[in-house]
């Protein structure tokens, strides 16, 4: 199905979730609206005629109606909860794919932040909010219903639902700003605390860990001290609010005692009266209650909306059937993540099937941020990367085609099996040959616990290891296009051997093969051509065979 075909379809879902839980609100609220009818009529036919049948059928049809209406609460909160989940659910992917476009563009911070603010909308519509918000259709029932017993009960409701509606927005003009910059300043420290915690070897190798900390602290302390004071001045008009529908009641009872001395109403209306006062204040009394989660999760939503809107994914280039076979860079420039300078300036690139290209540089040229600009995940500010005709930025594509070795391994949270095939459901033989290809599979066979060792941020691996396991994952499944940075960084004499007739194999099977490498000798007899970048943005192109020939 098309994005635009689910897009429709999630919409008419929405709305049909939307209009059966209105309709059952309506039928708690005729289920709750009966418990003052057969009040009145308790009080002002059975005590009066004082029949038994009456009154029995009465409190059948009592026990009937608060029963239906229980049961219509029930099935509510579950359609309420299933929706809300997956409306949660909808919204994590959104932030998840979101933080990572973000991350790769060089804020991360505000990835991190993402996921709070999922939580945090999340505790909002998981929480009672949305039944809340149906339960306000009992409002105008419970008024109309008192304007019906007298116009003087209806006025003085509707005067105690405005008193308590100006409550709540005087709870949100009150604190709206302080919960605007607790959350923000929440979010910033939270960000911060983690961005130093990230380098636990450095903060216990150079015992930084205190200073760290102490530095971070009134930042911290800052975001507690304004969501203290924003729940503490919400909270006293909470306070207010609940005393305000008690009142409402108690005006009633003296109100519906006056008009029954005047006999311009029943008792049996003085009683349906309070009642009814007591059920249009209490919705109201509860949103006002619940408005911290309201403002808080709100707020998150409009934040995290604007995230995901900014950090939406590229639209992809239809594919091209005249593209040649292989790599074909047309324009490209790239800038630092942040933009602020071009590291490679309207680059145009072909490499062929069977071909190694080797990328030199000085440090900070941009090596690694070219790869990355290659495959679609760092921003680039013009050009094309295709690979066969096809955009390189479309994921499907990556996760089929393409084995990519970034800087420093970065092995994920699983085992060196499950980093290996990609968290995939491949089967082990093809991650064992992938091993096997590059010359991992006897460094994994020593591991203690084989195939199966932990292989995330917290394993054991040394720096050779990860490599090796990180390599293996490169070229797992043969691709198409590999994209090495640095892959013989920290490995030994004969792991470099090993890996060199890997890349070699794979050149030879018609990959196509991008490298980085500070060690352009090591690479010599495979590289095909290298492209050198200088420090200013500019590149040259240099064919193998004069590859000592730097511009
Ligand atoms: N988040 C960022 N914000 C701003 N500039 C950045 C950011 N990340 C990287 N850079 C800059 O981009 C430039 C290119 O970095 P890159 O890692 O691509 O260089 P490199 O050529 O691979 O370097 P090395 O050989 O040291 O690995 C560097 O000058 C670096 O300072």
């Amino acid at each position: 199905m098309s994005a635009h075909g689910r897009t429709i379809g999630d919409h008419a879902g929405t709305a049909g979730v939307m209009a059966l839980c209105l309709g059952l609100s309506v039928g708690v609220q005729c289920a709750l609206l009966a418990s003052p009818l057969l009040t009145m009529h308790v009080f002002d036919g059975v005590l009066q005629s004082r029949n038994d049948d009456t009154l029995l059928a009465l409190t059948v049809g009592f026990v009937l109606m608060v029963s239906l209406g229980g049961l219509l609460r029930y099935l509510r909160a579950r359609l309420v909860a299933t929706a809300t989940e997956s409306a949660g659910m909808r919204l994590q992917s959104g932030a998840l794919g979101a933080s990572v476009r973000g991350a790769m563009a060089g804020d991360r911070a505000r990835g991190l932040a993402a996921l709070g603010d999922v939580s945090e909308v999340r505790r909002m519509l998981g929480g009672a909010v949305a039944s809340d918000l149906l339960d306000l259709l009992t409002v105008p029932a419970a008024i109309a219903f008192l304007f019906l017993l007298h116009p003087i009960y209806g006025w003085t409701a509707v005067g105690g639902c405005v008193l308590l509606a100006l409550l709540g927005a005087l709870a949100d003009r009150t604190t709206r700003a302080l919960v605007r910059s607790a959350m923000s300043e929440q979010a910033r420290s939270t960000a911060a605390l983690t961005g130093r915690l990230r380098g636990r070897d450095m903060l216990h190798g150079l015992g930084m860990l205190r200073a760290t900390l102490q530095r971070w602290r009134p930042e911290g302390q800052r975001a507690i001290e304004l969501g203290d004071a924003a729940q503490r001045r919400a909270r006293a008009i909470q306070g207010l609010a609940s005393f305000t529908g008690l009142m409402l009641q108690m005006v009633m009872v003296t109100i519906g005692a006056w008009l029954v001395a005047r006999q311009e109403a029943s008792t049996g209306s003085l009683l349906a009266a309070t009642m009814l006062a007591g059920m249009a204040a209490a919705p109201v009394s509860r949103v006002v209650a619940t408005w911290r989660d309201w403002a808080f999760g709100v707020a998150a939503w409009r934040r995290l909306t604007g995230f995901i809107a900014t950090n939406a994914p590229p639209p992809w280039l239809p594919h091209d059937a005249e593209a040649p076979a292989g790599l074909h860079v047309a324009n490209l420039t790239v800038t630092t993540p942040d933009g602020t300078r071009t590291l490679v300036r309207a680059l145009d690139l072909a490499v062929a099937p069977g071909s190694v290209l080797g990328v030199r540089g000085p440090n900070g040229a941009g090596k690694s941020t070219l790869l990355r600009a290659l495959l679609g995940i760092c921003a680039v500010r013009d050009g094309e990367r295709r690979l066969d005709g096809h955009d390189l930025r479309m994921p499907g594509l990556r996760n089929a085609a393409v084995g990519y070795l970034p800087q420093g391994a970065q092995l994920l949270h699983g085992s060196v099996l499950d980093n290996i095939r990609r968290f995939g459901d491949g089967d082990a033989a093809s991650a064992v040959a992938a091993a096997r290809r590059v010359g991992a599979h006897d460094a994994i066979g020593r591991l203690p616990r084989g195939y199966d060792t932990p292989a995330g941020s917290q394993s054991g691996l040394s720096g050779g290891q990860r490599q090796l396991v990180a390599l293996a994952r490169a070229f797992h499944g043969a691709p198409r296009l590999l994209v090495l940075d640095e892959p013989e960084a920290g490995l030994d004499a004969a792991s470099i051997a090993l890996l060199h007739a890997a890349v070699a194999n794979a050149r030879d099977a018609g990959a196509v093969i991008i490298l980085v490498t500070h060690d352009p000798a090591e690479w010599a007899g495979l590289a095909t051509e290298w492209l050198d970048l200088a420090a200013d943005g500019a590149w040259h192109l240099t064919p193998a065979a004069k590859a000592g020939d730097r511009p």
